[in-house]
């Protein structure tokens, strides 16, 4: 059938924005059965339970010398052995913490197209929001909505909801300064001089990358996943939840379940841990799965290089018959090219492996 050229056009519209995993869930949407293009290929959760490593961080800052040589080497045979760790007694008050999940949740719950407002649109812009990972290139997307902030070295926020702002300073602050004093303890049982990370890293200039994770109840949590397995880009993430467990880690070829002591952090390695210590400490594998009864929400703090850091293994871990197992690249590069492919497992990571030397 012809058309009349005297019909007035449509304008083309704009695709709808995709719905995330929240508005999906409070609209009822969803029903009993899992959207298909969130149903994961790897449907094996199956986990162990294992006592995973305790650091006592007042002892690491505050114990005598016995003490705090103890701690280290706790906390060096953590790192080597696993690549995560639990910490007490870190003294960030309670009042700190509680404001912080309040004020993700007060985020998650602003209305949609206020959310949309700081969806962004590159890795590095410094507030961002979103669902899955990179929907652009995945072909399962995953059952979390994200918040991605860059606090330092400058601090950036979103202006809503009210207090959100302050409750993120604050927050920020205090993981930052625990996190430097647990470099310098790895740093110490890496046999290294206390600054040399932050030095050679210039952590002064460091990226420090707050994100939130909302994962709402899914009613069929089997066939979905809340983040498949992958390794975290920077030095250290530090991660608090909201009570509700969900967060696995590999350890010996078991994925284990993470149970966290009452008012205690999670800290996991990441890729520019194992490439700094040329392999010595590898950046763990962790995956979140999701559950059909609760709303998991988790904070994972980034402790990072500077962007314009070149990281490439230090030379004082590079000595006699070692080789060097890692190219160098810049951490602005690394985040953009881990952004650009799918979240899986450590394959930006491995693109690094030097296979020769
Ligand atoms: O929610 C979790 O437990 C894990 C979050 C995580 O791995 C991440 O944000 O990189
Ligand atoms: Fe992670």
């Amino acid at each position: 059938m012809a058309t009349s050229d005297h019909q007035p056009q449509e304008e083309p519209r704009a695709a709808p924005p995709p719905m995330t995993v929240k508005e999906l869930v409070d609209s009822g949407a969803v029903g009993s059965v899992v959207p298909p293009e969130y149903r994961s290929r790897d449907q094996d959760h199956a986990a162990v339970e294992v006592e995973i490593p305790t650091v006592d961080f007042l002892l690491l800052r505050e114990g005598d010398d016995r003490q705090r040589r103890k701690t280290i080497r706790e906390l060096g045979r953590a790192c080597e052995e696993w690549g995560f760790f639990m910490v007490v007694n870190h003294g960030v008050p309670i009042g700190i913490i509680d404001a912080m999940l309040d004020a993700a949740r007060g985020f998650f719950d602003l209305p949609e197209a206020e959310k949309r407002e700081y969806a962004g649109n590159h890795v590095l812009d410094p507030i961002r929001c979103g669902t899955s990972f990179n929907p652009a290139v995945e072909d399962v997307k995953y059952w979390r909505d994200y918040f991605k902030l860059i606090v330092h070295p400058v601090f950036t926020s979103p202006s809503k909801p009210p207090g959100f702002s302050e409750a993120l300073l604050g927050y920020a602050t205090c993981v930052r300064k625990m996190t430097m004093e647990l470099l310098r303890g790895i740093s110490e049982a890496l046999g290294l001089e206390q600054h040399c990370m932050e030095r050679e890293l210039d952590l002064y200039n460091g990226v420090q990358l707050v994100a939130g994770n909302l994962y709402p109840p899914c009613p069929q949590p089997e066939l979905a996943m809340g983040l498949p397995p992958h390794s975290d880009h920077g030095l250290l993430t530090v991660l608090l939840q909201n009570g509700v467990g969900g967060l696995q880690v590999k350890h010996g070829g078991s994925w284990v379940h993470v149970r966290p002591a009452p008012c205690s952090f999670l800290v996991n390695t990441g890729d520019h841990m194992e490439i700094f210590s040329n392999g010595r400490i590898k950046s763990v594998l962790h995956r979140a799965v999701v559950n059909s009864w609760a709303t998991r929400m988790s904070i994972a703090v980034v402790q990072g290089p500077s962007l314009e850091t070149c990281v490439r293994p230090t030379p004082l871990l590079v000595k006699g018959v070692d080789r060097r197992m890692f190219r160098g690249m810049k951490y602005r590069d690394y985040v953009e090219f881990q952004q650009k492919n799918r979240l899986e497992e450590k394959s930006v990571l491995d693109v690094l492996r030097s296979t020769g030397d």
